[in-house]
C-alpha cells in the first residue's frame, strides 16, 4: 500500500505492529458496499466476503458496525456465510447493527436487540405529514424496527428535499424523545444513547485491543473516529479511514487519518493489511 502522507504511513505501521491484538471495525454502506439509489440493493464489493475471512485469521477480531438492522446487513453482505466460515476457523467475527443497539456473533448466530424506543410509534404517525410539509411526499421511508430512516436520494431534488426535511424531523423527534442521525441523503430517527463510538470502545475492551482500525463514510461514523483519537492517547495504535465518495461529509474526511477511494479503496487497504499481517 502506497501512502502519500508519511503520518498515515506511520499510523498504518503501528497498527500492523499490533498484529494479533488488532481489531478491525467496518461500516457497511459506502464502505463495504457502494452507495446505490435503492437501499434494498446495496450489496458488498465482491471481494469483501473472502477478505473478511482472510482478515479474521490474522487479527484479534473483525466487526461490521452499521446503522443497518443486523438482519439486513447479514443478507446484503452474505455475512451469515462469512460468519460460518470464520467460526469454523475458530476466529472472531460479529455484526453490530443500528449503531450498536443490535448484536450478532458468529458463535451465537442470533440477534440480541432492545425493544423499540417508546416515542417511535408516535413519531411514525407524524411521518406522512412531515414529508408532505417538506415538499417531499415521495421520500422513501425505511422502517428499521428500532428506528426509521427517511431517504431523499431518489427524489427530483435530493439535497433540497433533505435540507427542508431535516429541521422538521429534528423538531418532531425531540418532541417524541428521540435522536436524529443525519446521513448521506437520509435522516434517521432512533433512540438516543448509543452510537458507533461506544460500540468501538466496547469492542476494544471485549477483545483487549492493542490496535484498532475503523473505516466509515458518513456522519454516523464521526463518534467512532473521535473514540479512536481518545484510544490513541491511551496507547492503542489506531487508524481512522474515511471511505470517500460523492456526497460523503467533509467533517469525516477532516477527522480521518487516511482517505481512500470508496469501497474499492477500502478493499485495497484490507488486502494490504492481510498481506502485511501474514
Ligand atoms: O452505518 P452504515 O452502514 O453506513 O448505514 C447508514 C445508512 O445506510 C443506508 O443508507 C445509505 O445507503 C443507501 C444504499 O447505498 C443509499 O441509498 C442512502 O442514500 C445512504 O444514506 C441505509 O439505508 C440506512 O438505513 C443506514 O442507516
Amino acid at each position: 500500500m502506497d501512502f502519500t502522507d508519511p503520518s498515515a504511513s506511520a499510523l498504518y505501521e503501528a497498527v500492523v505492529r499490533s498484529g494479533g491484538d488488532l481489531v478491525v471495525g467496518l461500516d457497511f454502506d459506502g464502505t463495504l458496499a457502494p452507495i446505490v439509489e435503492d437501499p434494498t440493493r446495496a450489496h458488498v464489493h465482491p471481494e469483501v466476503p473472502d477478505l473478511l475471512v482472510a482478515l479474521s485469521e490474522v487479527v484479534r477480531g473483525v466487526a461490521v458496525v452499521t446503522g443497518r438492522p443486523v438482519r439486513q446487513a447479514l443478507a446484503l453482505g452474505d455475512l451469515d456465510q462469512v460468519g460460518s466460515r470464520i467460526n469454523d476457523l475458530h476466529r472472531s467475527f460479529l455484526v453490530l447493527g443500528q449503531y450498536g443497539n443490535e448484536r450478532w456473533t458468529a458463535v451465537d448466530r442470533r440477534v440480541v436487540s432492545p425493544r423499540p424506543p417508546a416515542g417511535l410509534a408516535g413519531f411514525l404517525r407524524e411521518v406522512p405529514s412531515l414529508v408532505r410539509r417538506a415538499g417531499a411526499p415521495d421520500a422513501y421511508v425505511e422502517p428499521k424496527g428500532l428506528a426509521v430512516a427517511l431517504h431523499t436520494r431518489r427524489l427530483d431534488d435530493p439535497a433540497g428535499s433533505f435540507a427542508r426535511l431535516l429541521p422538521l424531523v429534528t423538531d418532531a423527534a425531540a418532541r417524541h424523545g428521540l435522536a436524529v442521525e443525519p446521513g448521506r441523503l437520509v435522516v434517521e430517527v432512533r433512540a438516543p444513547g448509543m452510537h458507533k463510538g461506544l460500540s468501538v470502545r466496547r469492542l476494544a475492551e471485549e477483545w483487549s485491543a492493542k490496535g484498532f482500525l475503523f473505516a466509515g463514510d458518513d456522519l454516523g461514523d464521526v463518534e467512532a473516529f473521535t473514540e479512536l483519537r481518545a484510544m490513541r492517547t491511551e496507547g492503542v495504535a489506531t487508524m481512522a479511514v474515511c471511505s470517500h465518495g460523492g456526497d460523503g461529509p467533509e467533517e469525516l474526511e477532516e477527522l480521518a487519518d487516511l482517505v481512500v477511494d470508496g469501497p474499492d479503496g477500502v478493499v485495497e487497504l484490507l488486502r494490504a493489511l492481510v498481506h502485511d499481517l501474514s
